[in-house]
């Protein structure tokens, strides 16, 4: 029985509700600042995060606030900002320099913070927003660093190059410190930064009310919160008692104390799929996928993420070549956008500001993307690469099924990672199986991908083999693309070789799932179009290339402890997921009878 009560508890999906009956017009808020919300942003109804948040900022009370992926946490500490800051009498003016500084991980979402701030601004001008983002020319913002900005918004490096370089940055007057997305701004490169920011405050140091917020909060902001905190409040909106079962995390509930993992809610209309492709189909599988969603049938708004910035540029360029050929139905064009931390900060800002706009599309970027950004009209989102961590796995699905919106998202596995459902399932986040075969079959929509087989077949009518030629007619082609010329070769190799390294950098606890060793080097260059294994790739990949695979499956036995897995390991069509799913299916059943 004690065994029963932890499965359920890891396996109950923590649920948030979104949105409560009370209004903004029920706080004590500025006319004005009411308005705009209903007006400007036609906004009136507080979120859950809003209704607890906001009395506690207001009531000058610090805090640390975590709920889902959009569900409103950028007004929850903006509008009791702007609320405090627009009654200081005498009035703000510019030469108070900053008031209120705005920490986040990334430029985008230093723009779209920024942007946030004009809206709740328009009736308090007097209040000056700003944003200091890496990439823009340091001159320009110095001199309007220098010429005054009240709220200023910035990513964590940028600030402390100003800390350290512009002479007229001035924190003494500095009231509310906000870290959003406070768990990543711990991250390794940030942690330093971070540190340089807050002595430059303490230094000046007035009383000062600090926020910290995330969809992701874990024990390391914790340490943060003890560091920067003043008796702050502590805000989970999903959090619940532990006689709770439904609703009450893994780390509270587990009776032994063995999981050390946290819980994260994931937005309740979001629905979520895994799908176990093999490294050499994984190429087309990800086509088929796009061309199902964007050309075949509906007009769908993609987000496909993807470990590296090179892989990001190589299968922008041969997605562009390949899949946006004009189609018979007269359709537009498929477009491919891309995003990632190499582009200059005009084409990061175009791509960015496209994709917002777009109804439709497909959008290739790094993590870059994961984190904050509300892009609007997301219906999917695909995790072609696994993500290091269960926290970036949910900051990447929370892109779309924002504020109560439906989407969807897919992750891509390998059957020699399948442990990873295992991992995500320890954080409370449930996965429902997407077939390959399905994927693939959209082919068949298509007479561009005619193999030898029969054309426009109902999807319960295709033979498995005739998929199969398609997806190799579309492997081929991909493959035609790439060895065509001497730089695109290139471009795939170098694409090849960043997701290589990347895979190096799956943390510890994470390596018995995703090792370098474990990787089919031949067939993970097919899924960059490469024919063969680039020569020289061994020694960097280590002893994982075809010779040592069957070690591997030897090794991921051991992982797994699950024969039958291991043989699906070595067919290429079928995960091995639904006979793993049977044998739980019947283990639970014996257990509750
Ligand atoms: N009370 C509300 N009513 C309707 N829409 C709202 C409300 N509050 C916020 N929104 C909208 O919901 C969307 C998501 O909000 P926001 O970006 O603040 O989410 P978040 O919780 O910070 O998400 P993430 O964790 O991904 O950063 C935004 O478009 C925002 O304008």
């Amino acid at each position: 029985r004690r065994r029963r009560r932890r499965m359920e508890c890891t396996i109950a999906q923590l649920k948030e509700k979104i949105f409560t009956s009370d209004s903004f017009s029920d706080l004590d808020l500025h006319p004005h600042l009411v308005a705009t919300l209903n007006k400007v942003m036609n906004i009136s109804t507080l979120t859950s995060v809003q209704k607890q948040t906001i009395p506690a900022l207001l009531a000058g009370r610090d805090a640390v606030v975590r709920s889902q992926t959009g569900s409103g946490k950028t007004l929850s500490y903006a509008v009791p900002l702007v609320q405090s800051l627009q009654s200081i009498q005498p009035k703000v003016s510019r030469s108070d320099g900053p008031l209120a500084l705005i920490i986040v991980p990334t430029r985008e979402l230093a723009q779209q913070t920024f942007q946030t701030f004009q809206k709740l601004l328009k009736p308090f001008t007097w209040i000056v927003p700003g944003v200091l983002m890496g990439g823009e020319k340091r001159k320009a913002e110095k001199a309007r660093i220098r010429k005054g900005i009240n709220i200023l918004v910035s990513t964590p490096g940028r600030l402390v190059d100003h800390i350290k370089n512009t002479l007229s940055i001035a924190f003494s007057a500095v009231r509310w410190l906000v870290l959003d997305e406070a768990d990543r701004t711990l991250d390794l490169g940030f942690e330093k930064d971070l540190t340089v920011i807050l002595n430059s405050l303490n230094s000046a140091g007035p009383a000062r009310q600090n926020v910290l917020l995330s969809a992701t909060l874990t024990n390391g902001v914790t340490r943060l919160a003890d560091v920067c905190l003043n008796d702050p409040v502590s805000i989970h909106v999903s959090g619940a008692p532990c006689s709770d079962l439904t609703t009450t995390s893994a780390v509270t509930c587990d009776p032994e104390g063995a999981s050390q993992s946290e819980s994260f809610a994931v937005p309740e209309a979001l629905k979520q799929f895994v799908v176990v492709v093999p490294s050499k189909v994984r190429l087309v599988c990800l086509a088929a996928f796009i061309l199902d969603k964007c050309k075949f049938s509906q007009n769908d708004k993609l987000i496909v993420f993807i470990s590296s910035c090179e892989a990001v540029e190589f299968l922008h360029s041969l997605f562009t070549a390949v899949l946006s050929r004009p189609s018979a139905n007269h359709k537009p064009p498929l477009r491919f956008l891309r995003l990632h931390g190499n582009m200059k900060q005009e084409d990061r800002t175009e791509a960015f500001q496209q994709f917002s706009a777009s109804q439709s599309g497909v959008l290739l970027c790094t993590d870059v993307a994961a984190r904050g950004l509300d892009l609007p009209q997301v219906t999917w989102i695909i995790q072609y690469t696994p993500p290091t961590a269960a926290a970036e796995y949910v900051h990447r699905v929370g892109r779309t099924a924002r504020i109560g919106a439906r989407g969807s998202s897919l992750l891509f596995l390998t059957p020699a990672e399948t442990a990873f459902i295992t991992e995500l399932a320890n954080h409370n986040i449930s996965l429902s199986e997407m077939k390959l075969q399905d994927i693939l079959s959209s082919l068949m929509f298509d007479d561009v991908y005619k193999g030898r087989g029969n054309v426009g077949r109902e999807r319960s009518h295709v033979r498995p083999q005739e998929v199969r030629e398609r997806a190799t007619v579309l492997q081929t082609e991909f493959e035609n693309f790439v060895h065509a010329d001497a730089r695109s070769l290139q471009a795939a190799k170098k694409a090849l070789q960043s997701f290589l390294r990347a895979y190096t950098t799956y943390p510890a606890h994470l390596k018995h799932i995703f090792h370098i060793r474990s990787l089919h080097l031949g067939h993970a260059a097919k899924s960059f179009g490469l024919r063969d294994a680039p020569q020289g790739l061994t020694a960097a990949a280590g002893p994982g290339a075809s010779g040592s695979h069957r070690k591997n499956q030897n090794q991921a036995r051991k992982q797994t402890g699950s024969p039958r897995e291991v043989r699906l390991i070595c067919s290429e069509f079928s995960s091995g997921l639904e006979s793993r799913d049977a044998k739980k299916k019947k283990k639970k059943k014996e257990e509750e009878e």
